[in-house]
């Protein structure tokens, strides 16, 4: 096997913004920008592939990325484990950066660290903690056990819940001290600078 450490980056940007009014979250302007340009921004320096996860305003995403992917059937509507199975086959790097649209003051120094723990144990899932507690939609990703485990756990579970998932190939936490860098925007108030 090769050794190569190589990143594909995936913001998830699929969900459907219910406590938002359901409008399109990642197309939402925080601080002049929207949230998904912001993420971008973010995830270009440090990966080879930047993919799009999102169910509606394609055409708008595609402007971001060459790669916008729509959930699949029979998993679409269950979280984030459906944007990462719809992307699946797409995936040539050993390594996927997992990010959400939505914490757009996630830094790139904490980035740099969750990346350098994937690279020194290649073979674990690392994800993004700090004192509020586990963040695993800030992750990093080995691609080769992602794509043997993720058909098998969702057609044998109920509940599609990230953290367990993770639990099957197995995981390790990254800390971070900034926990106000990981404040999801979920309400439209929380877009105000
Ligand atoms: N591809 C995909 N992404 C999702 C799905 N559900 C949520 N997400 C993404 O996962 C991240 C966290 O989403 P949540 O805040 O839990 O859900 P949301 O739909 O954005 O907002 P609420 O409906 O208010 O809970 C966001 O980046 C969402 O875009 C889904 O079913 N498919």
């Amino acid at each position: 096997m090769s050794d190569k450490f190589d990143v594909t980056a995936l913001v998830l940007a699929g969900g459907e913004a219910q406590r938002m009014g359901g409008v399109d979250k990642g197309l939402q302007l925080y601080a002049g920008r929207t949230l998904i340009e912001i993420m971008m921004a973010l995830v270009k320096p440090v990966s080879q592939q930047q993919f799009i996860s999102a169910n509606r305003s394609l055409v708008v995403y595609q402007t971001l990325s060459n790669t916008v992917v729509t959930d699949v059937a029979p998993w679409q509507g269950i979280g984030p484990l459906g944007g990462l199975f719809a992307i699946l086959d797409r995936l040539t790097t050993s390594h996927l950066l997992l990010l959400p649209c939505d914490t757009p003051r996630f830094s790139a120094e904490a980035l740099k660290c969750l990346l350098q723990a994937a690279e020194q144990a290649p073979e674990l899932i690392h994800f993004i903690e700090t004192e509020s507690g586990p963040q695993p939609l800030h992750a990093v990703l080995p691609v080769a056990a992602l794509k043997q485990s993720l058909p098998i756990f969702l057609a044998q579970t109920e509940h599609f819940g990230v953290m367990s998932f993770y639990k099957q190939i197995g995981r390790q936490a990254v800390y971070w001290e900034h926990d106000e860098e990981l404040v999801n925007i979920n309400y439209l108030d929380q877009l105000a600078p």
